[in-house]
């Protein structure tokens, strides 16, 4: 881990309200609630003092993940670097008061979390609903420890089951035209991400690219490393949505509040009870 000198401008935003030794938290239902339960239990359980170097992700998950680290006080904060993942990552960091690093400076990050848009029941993940899967699987990479985070209606056994919108890819703005056809011979249903009503013309990334979203029969989405391989060959594209023997856990919010966590080994913990109210523990 690396030792950094704290920083002399961050000043952390305050923690939630205390009151009787309890947080004092917006109350939240449904997804949300299932979305902040599942990254505070990750927070808790794999962002410890020690780790200096943490890279957060995109999403509207990973919200509730810088929150818990404000918890945890800026005396452990004040001591660490918070690397991005995109724009919406970094406002995340600033406007939360948290040392901002960059991966430049930072190759070597002690543990990312982050957002999933669907993982299957080896912890393969589909990423990139939000077009930051370049950044996102950089600090993936780059982490001792990978953490997703998501609510139940990501949490499948085979990828393409819930999520329906298709692998989000990354490709160079030249080679999109090409690279939807190649797409279309291997069998997918390309479709070029458009900006939504905000931006006429297509979606484009904080890299300055183009993403294609393309669902694939069960028979390629079974087998997503061999997928994402052969997408990633493919000349013009900078980066596949698909995440596959990187994360080391899985955190899912239910709908009952309770937390279903997976694990590298195999490993399914179902149905744990998630007290969102209790302070962080941080030594
Ligand atoms: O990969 C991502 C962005 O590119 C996000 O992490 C993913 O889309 C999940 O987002 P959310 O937490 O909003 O469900």
């Amino acid at each position: 881990m690396a030792t950094v000198a704290p920083p002399p401008h961050t000043t952390p935003a305050s923690n939630a309200t205390h009151q009787d030794g309890r947080l004092q938290l917006k109350p939240l239902e449904g997804v949300e609630a299932a979305k902040r339960a599942a990254a505070y239990a990750s927070v808790d359980n794999h962002i410890k003092p020690e780790h200096k170097i943490i890279g957060i992700g995109s999403g509207s998950t990973v919200p509730y993940v810088v929150e818990r680290i404000v918890q945890q006080g800026p005396k452990v904060n004040l001591h660490r670097w918070f690397i991005p993942t995109g724009f919406q990552s970094k406002e995340l960091i600033v406007k939360a008061g948290l040392p901002l690093g960059d991966v430049d400076s930072f190759p070597v990050i002690d543990v990312t979390i982050d957002g999933a848009d669907e993982v299957d029941s080896s912890l393969n993940c589909i990423k990139g609903g939000g077009a930051c899967q370049l950044r996102e699987k950089v600090l993936a990479e780059s982490a001792s420890t990978f953490i997703v985070i998501a609510d139940y209606r990501k949490n499948s056994t085979i990828l393409g089951e819930k999520w329906s919108q298709g692998v989000p890819i990354e490709v160079a703005q030249f080679a999109y035209a090409s690279v939807m056809r190649r797409l279309e011979q291997m069998g997918g249903k390309p479709a070029l991400r458009m900006g939504g009503g905000a931006k006429a013309g297509p979606c484009v990334t904080d890299n300055s690219n183009f993403v294609i979203d393309s669902p694939f029969p069960e028979s390629l989405m079974k087998k997503p490393a061999e997928l994402s391989d052969r997408i990633k060959l493919m000349t013009g594209v900078v980066e596949v949505g698909l995440f596959c023997n990187m994360a080391k856990a899985a955190y899912f919010g239910n709908q009952d509040g309770t937390i279903t966590s997976k694990y590298a080994g195999g490993e399914v913990k179902e149905g744990e009870q998630f007290d969102v109210g209790r302070s962080p523990m941080v030594a």
